[in-house]
């Protein structure tokens, strides 16, 4: 509970309230299923990270969690980096306002147009996570006359204790330089002439719960940057990624203070480095919720179904992970159906489901919301079944903004041709 003192939905006698906005009145307005934030929430969960890591250090939101621009446009206006992973999220990034210098590009499989575009505009900083792309990144930018900042994500070995799709600190996952390859990396990234050595980075994986971990990685790799100072080479800042965890059901995830704190506190002995953060799921998940309507009840001997108007591709996590969503009727006090229910979408796929086993009140045409829903819920969403994906609304006090429209399906085939087949 410690990261959700502002709570921006709620209920307030029976109806559920986005902020001053009843949900049932957002889903009359704009259809469902429909993306709702909450402009407060937002800003809180940011100005919790902002006001534990002042400058020098840095929190750079990661904008792959939820790209819209308004919510970048939004983060931008409070002065927010960002951590990007596509040459596709810098420009969404510049569209919004942000600043190019407050950008960090993480990523395996950075393209030489996407290295050369985020030269070009000016970022930050490369997290770079091979050999291989530290020579791409330094002929690029020795061709462009240019050195191009860059940190090197190492590989700590640290289970994150999370779900394996998830996590990213271990060996065997793709990501990073292993850590025991990592001095060899840093003296070699030191010698190629169009790169400048600035820091040292990790991310372990998303939706951590304990601190341990995070302090495990950070220990290796604060003795990592005492071997390099000890080879001469100084590294001005430690970049300890993002994976801070939100509740979604019962998880109790260390509070934004408490984990800034304990990890500036390691920092102690080095007033030289500057932190860096890159959080996405603790700044969104719980600022959003998505709305869907019932289109009917199907009873079944052991559990009953309700069918909802949104599907996996608008909301993928319940599929992808068997991640938990809350789920509640918009409008409280009808009895509950007397079984289990399914929460089920309309895409045809056994795995569409939002929510399994349940105890729920729902009617046909009643609006349901799937709580924690704004970290990777349209940001992972599709057209898959020819779907088009949802509206997104953000909603201030009493105002709600449409900040996406909704598909249409002429869009959905409009890159298609038709073949000029020969009869
Ligand atoms: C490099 C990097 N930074 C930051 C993030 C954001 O993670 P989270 O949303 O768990 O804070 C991710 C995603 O896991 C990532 O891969
Ligand atoms: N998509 C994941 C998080 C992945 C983080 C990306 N490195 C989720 O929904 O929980």
């Amino acid at each position: 509970m410690a990261n959700q003192s502002f709570q921006a939905f709620t209920f307030q006698a029976t109806h559920l309230y986005a902020e001053n906005v009843t949900a049932s009145s957002l889903a009359e307005r704009f259809g469902t299923p429909l993306y709702v934030y909450s402009r407060a929430a937002i800003e809180q969960n940011w100005d919790a990270f902002n006001q534990h890591l002042p400058a020098p250090h840095r929190t750079c939101y990661a904008v792959k969690a939820n790209s819209n621009l308004a919510i970048l446009q939004l983060l931008a206006l409070k002065g927010a980096g960002f951590d990007v992973v596509s040459g596709g999220e810098i420009a969404r990034v510049l569209k919004a306002g942000g600043r190019a210098d407050s950008i960090v590009f993480s990523g395996v499989a950075k393209s030489k147009a996407e290295i050369e575009y985020a030269l070009e505009v000016g970022i930050l900083q490369f997290n770079v996570e091979s050999l291989a792309e530290l020579e791409r990144i330094s002929a690029i930018a020795q061709q462009r006359k240019q050195q191009a900042r860059i940190s090197l994500r190492v590989n700590p070995d640290v289970d994150a204790r999370t779900h394996p799709y998830i996590a990213t600190g271990l060996e065997a996952n793709k990501f990073g330089i292993p850590m025991r390859d990592a001095l060899a990396a840093f003296s070699k990234a030191n010698q190629l002439p169009g790169l400048q050595v600035v820091g040292v980075d990790c991310h372990i994986g998303s939706q951590l719960t304990e601190l341990t971990p995070f302090l495990d990685a950070m220990d290796r790799m604060l003795r990592l940057i005492d071997e390099l100072a000890a080879q001469g080479i100084d590294i001005t800042h430690l970049d300890m990624g993002g994976g801070l965890g939100v509740q979604y059901e019962d998880e109790q995830p260390p509070a934004v203070g408490d984990y800034i704190q304990a990890m500036l506190a390691k920092l102690a002995d080095y007033p030289q480095l500057a932190l860096y953060l890159e959080p996405g799921r603790a700044i969104v998940a719980n600022a959003g919720i998505l709305l869907t309507r019932v289109e009917y009840i199907k009873a079944s001997q052991k559990k009953d179904f309700v069918i909802v108007d949104a599907g996996m591709n608008d909301m993928l996590r319940p599929s992808l992970y068997q991640a938990y969503h809350r789920v509640e009727n918009t409008v409280q006090g009808k009895p509950l159906i007397t079984k289990p229910v399914d929460v089920v979408g309309p895409v045809c796929e056994t795995g569409d489901f939002l929510a399994q086993g349940r105890a729920l009140a729902a009617e046909e045409g009643d609006v349901l919301a799937v709580f924690g829903a704004g970290a990777y819920g349209f940001a992972m969403s599709s057209n898959y079944n020819t779907r088009v994906r949802p509206a997104e609304v953000m909603v201030d006090g009493d105002a709600a903004y449409l900040i996406r429209e909704r598909e249409e399906l002429e869009q959905l085939w409009q890159h298609e041709r038709l073949a000029d087949f020969k009869c």
